[in-house]
């Protein structure tokens, strides 16, 4: 299957070591959110992807093979500081470059057409770009991006500065080139957006990659957490060997007192403890009935607070991402 390969590049803007060894792949029909603090070397991955940088050392794949020139030519790239010429007109400027690409006059003006009738900005095609509402301006990059029909998508931080509507538009057409097959790779700081749309998140952390995967497999942390709405946990817990409690409050709608139902998070560390669950389970329903009972994972925000926040020194980001996908 066609993916693009991210191995081992490093890159320093003099003494500033931007990246180190980062490596990850994008594979065809998924979306890949890259996600990362500031300065965390996001974009300088996606500009070696594209080629209008070079690294120090690693290099880009795809399909097994070193990116070349033509390869290059088949990505849709939405740069971070855009690139749009604020002076030319929305129609004219897509047509512009669909035909720097390559394609005939008649096939540009025909995306240009469906790109800005798909992504809501057709009535602005004869106006200049910098009439546009920022928002606007910003599908009319995006329409830049995909107007020649790209076999792989590089967008940094498509989504900043988007209103709700503008989100779901460019959600869709992400959704929609991954479904028909192309590798669709993304930065951005909003995280819930990243962890409804992406299949695949990258962390990213001083120059390298600390964590890699599936959203629910990055959730499946080692300390595995329940929350279970029942009977208070002083009468059932000490039951459950390596179980600990983490939080307990009275249950909604439950009388405060000796006895009454608590809603409370527990957890057990040990990974190789089988039907835990259902030893938690068994425990609680011993002291009292059980409301509720169900595993709580982190969210992909705590996740990234967790991963990015963990020890910050230079050191750290020499070690081994948590791979989490085969
Ligand atoms: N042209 C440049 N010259 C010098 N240093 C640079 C240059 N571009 C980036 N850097 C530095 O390289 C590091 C990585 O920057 P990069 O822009 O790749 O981060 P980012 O993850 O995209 O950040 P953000 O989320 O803020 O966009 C930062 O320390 C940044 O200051």
């Amino acid at each position: 299957m066609s993916q693009l390969s991210i191995d081992s590049l490093s890159k320093a803007y003099g003494p500033v070591q931007a990246l180190r060894d980062m490596s990850f792949e994008v594979r065809a029909g998924e979306i890949f959110g890259f996600v990362g603090s500031n300065g965390a070397g996001k974009s300088t991955t996606m500009r070696i992807v594209l080629g209008v940088l070079a690294a120090d050392s690693g290099e880009v794949r795809w399909d097994g093979r070193p990116l070349d020139l033509h390869v290059r030519r088949r990505i849709g790239y939405m740069p971070e500081e855009r690139g749009l010429y604020p002076r030319m007109r929305v129609g004219e400027h897509l047509v512009y470059l669909a035909r720097l690409h390559g394609m005939s006059r008649t096939a540009a003006v025909a995306a240009m057409e469906h790109w800005t009738d798909v992504l809501g900005i057709d009535a602005r095609r004869g106006d200049e770009v910098l009439k546009l509402s920022l928002g606007n301006q910003q599908r009319v990059q995006l329409a830049a991006a995909l107007v020649h029909s790209p076999d792989i998508l590089v967008l940094d931080e498509p989504f900043s500065g988007l209103d709700p509507v503008a989100v779901d538009v460019m959600s869709q057409v992400l959704r929609d080139q991954a479904a028909a097959g192309v590798p669709v790779m993304f930065s951005s700081h909003q995280l819930e957006l990243v962890e409804r749309l992406c299949d695949r998140v990258g962390i990213v952390r001083a120059g390298s990659m600390v964590a890699v995967g599936g959203i629910d497999e990055l959730r499946s942390t080692p300390e595995r957490r329940w929350e279970v709405d029942g009977p208070a946990p002083d009468d059932w817990l000490a039951r459950v060997p390596a179980a600990r409690l983490v939080s307990s409050e009275p249950a909604s709608g439950s009388s405060a007192g000796t006895g009454a139902a608590r809603r409370s998070v527990v957890e057990v560390a040990n990974p190789d403890l089988a039907d835990v669950d259902q030893e938690l389970l068994a425990a609680a329903l011993a002291a009292g009935p059980v409301r509720e009972f169900a595993r709580v994972r982190p969210s992909l925000v705590e996740l990234y607070r967790h991963v990015v926040s963990s020890d910050e020194s230079p050191a750290a980001s020499d070690r081994t991402p948590a791979e989490v996908t085969a």
